[in-house]
């Protein structure tokens, strides 16, 4: 019913228009129907229907613009992209504006520079070609000399794959890993919902292990050998550990110590560690450092043969947040050279990620050094960045903590916010009424009251019993008072209706 009133439902004559289509809800793939990912789910949806009747009727609701704090999408709400990098890429992707005398007083000569260097990587400077299908091999070189700067450890740039982002490279080892619902792959509950989607289209199980909220969020290998052991118990084949530092939708940030104890438990487990490190620049608190798996890996010793890993990074995080432009990459080691050549195989069926996405993540990798012409200034554009996501993570933490009944765990790093709602018991049974879970019968009557987009604690998962949502902390910094104080009002009124 409430999804009719999102998507109007053809009119019955139109209905039967469909019936004779040869594809129906019947015979579709049932790995899409049973696929969600609720980060653009039915609230979403509902919100854009909102924004449509705003601008089609002003006035039509109690207040004047959405703010959707549903997705990591900081360009989309004024971020500023990083001068450096754009500069970089509108050089690459139109190279004769290098011929060009007056280029020198509108580019920084690093820019300059740096163009040229990754035009003569690319055979015939030629951006709209398809690349090498794990990318051009200048670019990963680029790559590997930054992690290795990174983690004082060495990389291989042909372990290096160059993706559209980290997505599709998450799909990659799922579709590598995943051969029937027997295999399984241990997620963190609360997740971000890629993997359970990911897992789902590729028809394999999702093994869950719950992150404890009353830790901050902490991640026990307890936690890890209990759901392993239950897992083995039901006859699943456990193939890998998704780790995501710093944590989505959880905002922790995992302490060295801890990171060594997974390490081991995937090596004692035969387990291959997917970690998913794409806010590694997004850490907010002094006493956390991001250490990438493998650096703790190679630090204990683990090399190529102990422990088969994956690491994600994406340009869509950190302070660069480009998103649109889709560039990642995944570091593959520890595999078999016959595993290396399928997880090729695979690649090559796309033939090759987008160039500018390429371009971007080997800047991302390796941005300006101090001398460089182009530092000091992208020195503070990073800067002013990771200070003000930081000031608006603590003030909107501050905000939930304020409200009744709302805990919330500190957002270490990452982008986001993941309060504890404890909803009484008359807002539940209004929730079971209108047949919605009860975060989302709360993110939508938000929604309806302020403008405000959230994601219900349903679309990460959330230990049975307990109910939260997903609040992004990147509104810009200006506008943070006006989001604490309508969801302020809101929340004291919907506790006045429900409470008791
Ligand atoms: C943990 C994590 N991994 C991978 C991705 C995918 O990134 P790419 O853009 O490189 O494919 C995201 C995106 N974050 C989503 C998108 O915005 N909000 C989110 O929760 C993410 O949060």
């Amino acid at each position: 019913r409430f999804l009719s009133t999102l998507h109007p439902s053809p009119s019955d004559s139109m209905a039967s228009d469909y019936s004779s289509t040869p594809v129906t809800l019947n015979n579709v793939n049932p790995k899409v129907l049973k696929c969600e990912y609720a980060v653009r789910g039915e609230i979403v949806n509902l919100a854009q229907k909102l924004q449509q009747d705003l601008k089609e009727n002003p006035g039509s609701h109690p207040f004047d613009e959405i703010l959707y704090c549903n997705i990591g999408n900081p360009q989309s709400l004024a971020q500023q992209p990083v001068t450096f990098f754009r500069e970089v890429l509108a050089l690459c992707d139109h190279p004769l504006i290098l011929d060009k005398s007056e280029t020198q007083g509108l580019f920084s000569a690093d820019s300059i520079e740096r163009a040229f260097q990754i035009l003569d990587q690319i055979p015939g400077r030629a951006t709209g070609a398809y690349s090498h299908s794990q990318g051009i091999k200048g670019l990963r070189d680029t790559i590997a000399s930054g992690i290795e700067a990174r983690d004082g450890f060495p990389a291989d740039p042909n372990d290096i794959f160059l993706t559209d982002g980290a997505s599709p490279a998450v799909h990659m080892m799922m579709q590598l890993l995943i051969g029937s619902e027997n295999d399984g792959i241990l997620c963190p509950i609360p997740q971000y919902p890629l993997y359970s989607a990911s897992i789902a289209l590729h028809g394999g199980t999702l093994v869950p292990y719950y992150l404890d909220e009353e830790t901050g969020w902490g991640l026990e290998v307890s936690e890890l050998e209990n759901q392993l052991k239950t897992a083995k118990s039901k006859g699943i084949n456990v193939r890998a550990l998704v780790v995501i530092n710093p944590g989505n939708p959880t905002g922790q940030v995992l302490a060295e110590a801890n990171q060594r104890e997974i390490v081991e438990f995937c090596k004692k487990e035969g387990l291959v560690l997917l970690a998913d490190e794409v806010y590694q620049e997004n850490v907010y608190v002094p006493e956390k450092q991001f250490h990438s798996f493998k650096k703790v890996a190679r630090s204990m010793g683990f090399g190529e043969k102990d422990i088969s890993l994956v690491s994600f990074q994406s340009v869509s995080k950190g302070f660069y947040g480009e998103c649109g432009k889709r560039g990642g990459y995944m570091e593959v080691t520890g595999f078999s050279p016959e595993i290396r050549e399928q997880i090729y195989k695979v690649a090559s069926v796309n033939l090759c990620s987008n160039i500018s996405g390429q371009i971007l993540a080997s800047l991302v990798m390796s941005p300006p050094k101090v001398g460089d012409e182009s530092y000091e200034s992208f020195a503070a554009e990073k800067e002013g960045i990771l200070s003000s996501l930081a000031r608006r993570a603590k003030t909107l933490e501050d905000a939930f903590n304020n409200l009744e009944g709302v805990t919330c765990n500190k957002a270490e790093g990452a982008m986001y916010l993941f309060p504890r709602i404890n909803l009484p018991g008359k807002a539940i049974k209004a929730a079971e009424e209108a047949k919605t879970a009860p975060d989302a019968f709360y993110a939508r009557r938000l929604l309806n009251a302020t403008g405000i987009v959230v994601v219900p604690g349903s679309g990460f998962g959330q230990r049975p019993g307990t109910w939260h949502f997903r609040c992004t902390i990147l509104p810009q910094e200006e506008k943070i008072p006006a989001v604490v104080s309508r969801l302020t009002e809101f929340h004291k009124q919907f506790m006045d209706e429900f409470r008791g």
